[in-house]
């Protein structure tokens, strides 16, 4: 299949600090990519580069296999088939929702009703714009990205401000811009919880460059190093001589291993620790567990354990 984006070496440099350093990747039509990495990693910049908002100083962006024109050499910048929404959007106050999208619609009424109803906006196109919730406020912009019809969808950290209710709906309007209106969607978190669930590839950025690209398995079981392990939830670090004990011979290096990896048993053939501290997260416990010089992050699912249980550890 023709790549719909494609990424090629692309670099930003401002003044002598490199912000983006030689990425590259191709994006297929309909496939769901999450760019993650910490606050200041670059995914803002990245994001800019491919929808024409901010300027390259190394490599291209083919989108359509046409190259993206950067905005020093045009009058508007963006690109009229990329919708792009800023973590920092803007709707203006004191509008009607539905005037407002008025203003950038080119739909008929049936094609604009579905996208209402996508949006799940329907309900609020009567609301004047200084009474709407953040929440609301985003599926609205987004709604007025939509109805210009583009073909890729561009939207930075779109979860970040979102309580989980919130965030749950925009989840379902993700899904359904992919499946029924056929647009193709990238996005920017931080947040594991946000990457995992929905992307097909995600890419982790560090300091501008592109650590690792992979299915949301790779990455979360087969982290290149301890940013990206750490960047999709807790793991454990095992040393040589404890992965020795549970009969893992690891050739001398340290092995990642994810919480969920072992389990806790009150009686066994495991290896002897003691939980040294338990802790609730709603569908699941953490216990912290004492294998000789190391603690170990295992997850069970019984509230059974208490600090200072003598348990037997073993892989799951
Ligand atoms: N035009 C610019 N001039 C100078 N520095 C910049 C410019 N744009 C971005 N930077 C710097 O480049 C780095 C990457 O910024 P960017 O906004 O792309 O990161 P990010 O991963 O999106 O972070 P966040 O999630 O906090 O927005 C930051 O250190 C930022 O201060």
């Amino acid at each position: 299949m023709k790549a719909l984006l494609e990424v090629k070496n692309v670099s930003k440099k401002v003044e002598d600090r490199i912000i983006i350093d030689d990425i590259s990747f191709e994006q297929q039509p309909l496939q769901k990519i999450a760019i993650a990495g910490e606050s200041g990693a670059g995914k803002t910049t990245l994001l800019k580069i491919i929808t024409g908002n901010a300027q390259p100083t190394g490599g291209i962006i083919l989108f359509d296999g046409e190259r993206v024109i950067g905005p020093e050499e045009k009058l508007m910048p963006g690109h009229k088939k990329m919708g792009y929404l800023s973590q920092h959007y803007e709707l203006p106050n004191h509008y009607r929702v539905e005037e407002l999208i008025w203003f950038e619609n080119r739909l008929d009424e049936a094609a604009a009703n579905q996208l209402f109803e996508i949006c799940r906006i329907d309900h609020l196109l009567q609301r004047k714009t200084n009474y709407l919730s953040g929440g609301e406020k985003q599926r609205i912009a987004l709604c007025m990205l939509l109805v210009k019809q583009p073909v890729l969808l561009v939207l930075d950290e779109p979860f970040s401000n979102l309580d989980p209710i919130h965030t749950n709906t925009l989840k379902d309007v993700l899904d359904d811009i992919t499946a029924r209106l056929k647009i193709t969607c990238t996005l920017t978190s931080h947040d594991p919880h946000d990457t995992l669930s929905w992307a097909d590839e995600i890419l982790v950025v560090k300091d501008g460059k592109l650590l690792q690209k992979g299915s949301p398995q790779e990455l979360y079981y087969k982290p290149v190093n301890e940013y990206v392990a750490g960047l999709f939830g807790k793991y454990n670090l095992i040393k040589p001589h404890i992965a020795g004990l549970f009969g893992i011979d690891t050739k001398g290096n340290a092995i990642m291993t994810r919480p969920e990896n072992f389990r806790i048993y009150k009686t066994g053939s495991g290896v002897k620790g003691v939980i040294k501290k338990i802790s609730f997260w709603g569908s699941f416990y953490e216990a912290e567990v004492v294998v000789d010089d190391a603690k170990i992050i295992v997850r069970s699912n019984s509230n059974e354990w208490r600090d200072g249980d003598k348990v037997f550890v073993g892989i799951g």
